[in-house]
């Protein structure tokens, strides 16, 4: 199997040019094939599918040339009949052109045989088939009822003008009836049952039948009727917009790695649906600017999960199921069951390949339900022969992890170029040495968990808390009662801890776990277990693994000196013992629990002192980190100096 490695990478800003909208390219060509006239293509879509439809456009007797070496295509239209009337066509696995095409096909007179590659003899067909036949198509299915292979014999037309089909299986089959109805030269209704679905590539459909001089009259989305009389004639030319289900992929790494990554080719002029995935992707927190023909994005600061309805952008939302990934808490993609029927079952295909990446993922016939997890994992992607799959997991690199998908020339379908041009925005961290780490160590209740929370959100940073991973292998030690200096049986612990945290929030072994591990009793069982060198070897790599895109604020004792050497802002943060017992002794009271200030004030030298004397990353401050006392400083003062610390070294290097 071939296989793409992408390495680790760090940031996403550019430009890209977008090939031709896949919808819009196999509609015009149809459309251009069917009418009057010559039309000029510009900037079709080079992709297989597309290629799919020219070929069977050839077959069936249409003349179209290519311009050069261009994307620019003139079709010569055969005026409502394929002059040729029997032919045996291979449509890969292109739904958009079996669908229309097995309509129009049925519609105008000839023999014709309709193939696809296996997965396509999968995908239902016959709420298509049923409605053409209440017209008097003459379909027969050549292996398995309500799925191609199909054979079409002329139709013979009834008094019918109206049909009814289903809108909640593929919102292609009212498509394909929309493009073909004109070719009966009669006015025909067609009703639609149950709800429709992906109603915007219907608008599509709509607005290329005017540009090609057909009016369909709707009531709501219930009923479109094609009044009798009208046939297509061409435009003269006209131009492809820009995929923008092929946008998503850009716009999301925009908002993953930073951005500005900016689309051409699509914009608030736009007739796809798809061009709202910018407005989910705005909603989990990017920031969006659109022009008639562009639209870029970009992030300050960690993406959000959401809960939306997909329905109306079903491919594009297949972006947003990897943004996801990205998201701090869950994102809810609902309303999305057509997935179960395009390329692959793309619901079942998602929820595999994200949960290889770590990712807790809950599946439902029509929905999904996507957690990240706290740290991705490196993983191979298998692709479905899906070249959706394939080019939105790319988006999982910018987390800093290597990913190999497989099968990469999947992409082909729709993007010939998607890897080049995905490679032409990024950036690549050989070594995560790139994402800047701010390290703030210090003694007990000095402040350092509270200014690097708050130092982590002003910059749109991940942050870790290296105490509360000592903290709980003492907890997880006090409950599967493992004695506190057996070494051995703490490092094993340490090493196979199951912790989450979310939201300020910390989970042991899938219970919430954030009170407990602030007692004293706790904080003393870590600094005992922060003793042994077993356990702080154990810890090292978990630690180091937090170090994630856009960068990360973390608080500890040896963060500066021995987990990040190479941070990029190293602070000592310290206050007096009697300064650091009193708010020790104010926060537990605020949480309700029972404290004793002379205590507090004995315990945390103690423990200060054990931090101190140990042998391996013993508690002291670097020669290149910055003191910060801040016995009488606020908070905010606290934070402020730390950030000034940042940008003066940022702008120092930029210099
Ligand atoms: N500069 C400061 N001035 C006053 N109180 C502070 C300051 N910094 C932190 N605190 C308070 O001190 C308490 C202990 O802080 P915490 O972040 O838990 O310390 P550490 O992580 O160093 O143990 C918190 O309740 C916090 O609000
Ligand atoms: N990077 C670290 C972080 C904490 N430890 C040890 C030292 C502390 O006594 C315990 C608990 O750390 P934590 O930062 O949560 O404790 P305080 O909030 O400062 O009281 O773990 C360490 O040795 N190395």
């Amino acid at each position: 199997m071939e296989f793409l490695d992408l390495s680790p990478l760090t940031r996403a800003r550019g430009t890209i040019q977008l090939p031709g909208s896949k919808s819009i390219s196999n509609r015009i060509l149809l459309l251009s094939a069917l009418a009057q006239g010559t039309t000029d293509v510009r900037s079709l879509l080079d992709s297989d599918d597309t290629r799919v439809m020219l070929d069977a456009l050839a077959c069936l007797g249409v003349n179209w040339i290519r311009r050069g070496d261009t994307q620019d295509y003139v079709v010569q239209g055969v005026g409502g009949a394929f002059p040729v009337k029997q032919a045996e066509l291979s449509l890969g696995n292109a739904g958009t052109a079996f669908r229309s095409l097995t309509a129009a096909l049925a519609l105008c007179g000839g023999n014709y045989t309709l193939r696809g590659v296996p997965r396509m003899h999968e995908r239902p067909i016959g709420d298509l088939v049923d409605a053409l036949r209440q017209l008097g198509a003459q379909i027969d299915y050549l292996d398995n009822a309500d799925f191609p292979p199909l054979k079409i014999a002329p139709a013979q037309l009834t008094e019918a003008s109206e049909v009814a089909v289903r809108g909640n299986v593929s919102s292609q089959f009212l498509t394909g009836l929309l493009l073909a109805a004109p070719l009966t030269g009669k006015s025909i209704t067609i009703r639609v049952i149950g709800e429709l679905i992906s109603r915007p590539y219907i608008e599509i459909t709509l607005n290329l039948m005017r540009r090609f001089g057909v009016e369909v009259e709707r009531d709501g989305w219930q009923a479109f009727t094609v009044p009798a009389g009208q046939v297509y004639r061409s435009p003269g030319s006209i131009y492809v917009e820009g995929d923008a289900s092929s946008a998503s992929y850009f716009l999301a790494a925009g908002a993953i790695g930073g951005g500005p990554v900016r689309v051409e080719g699509v914009g608030s002029a736009s007739i796809q649906g798809d061009i709202r995935f910018a407005e989910a992707l705005q909603q989990m927190g990017a920031t969006i600017a659109m022009g008639g023909n562009w639209v870029e994005a970009s992030a300050q600061g960690r993406l959000h999960g959401i809960d939306a309805d997909f329905n109306h952008i079903p491919d594009a939302a297949m972006t947003i199921a990897v943004a996801a990934l990205f998201a701090q808490g869950s994102t809810m993609l609902r309303n999305i069951g057509s997935w179960r029927v395009k390329e692959t079952d793309r619901i079942h295909a998602m929820a595999t390949e994200l949960r290889k990446l770590g990712a807790t993922v809950e599946e439902g016939a029509d929905f999904l339900r996507v957690t990240p997890p706290v740290q991705l994992q490196p993983a191979t992607i298998d692709t479905y022969d899906d070249h959706r799959m394939a080019m939105c997991f790319s988006l999982v690199a910018l987390g800093g992890v290597a990913v190999r998908i497989n099968d990469p020339k999947c992409v082909n379908k729709t993007f010939p170029g998607y890897f080049e041009a995905f490679a032409s925005i990024t950036q690549r961290s050989v070594m995560s040495t790139d994402i800047p780490v701010i390290a703030i160590d210090g003694p007990s209740a000095s402040g350092k968990g509270t200014v690097a929370a708050l130092v982590a959100r002003a910059l749109g940073f991940h942050y870790l808390d290296s105490g509360a991973l000592y903290r709980l292998t003492a907890l997880a030690a006090q409950r599967r009662g493992v004695a506190l200096d057996d070494e051995a049986a703490l490092a094993q612990l340490a090493r196979n801890l199951d912790v989450r945290f979310e939201g300020g929030e910390i989970w042991l072994d899938g219970e919430r776990v954030s009170d407990e591990l602030r007692t004293e009793r706790i904080g003393n069982g870590a600094s005992k277990v922060a003793a042994l060198p077993a356990v702080r070897t154990a810890l090292l790599e978990r630690q180091r693994a937090f170090r994630q895109a856009p960068g990360l604020v973390t608080d500890g004792r040896d963060m500066g000196s021995v987990v990040f050497p190479d941070a990029a802002t190293k602070i000592f943060l310290t206050a007096s013992a009697e300064e650091r017992a009193q708010r020790r002794y104010k926060q537990l009271m605020e949480k309700g629990f029972d404290a004793n200030l002379s205590n507090l004030l004995e315990e945390l030298s103690e423990r200060d002192a054990r931090d101190a004397a140990r042998s391996v990353a013993p508690l002291k401050q670097g020669a290149d980190a910055i003191l910060l006392e801040t016995t009488h400083l606020s908070i905010d003062q606290a934070v402020a100096t730390v950030l000034a610390c940042y940008q003066a070294r940022q702008s120092g290097q930029g210099a």
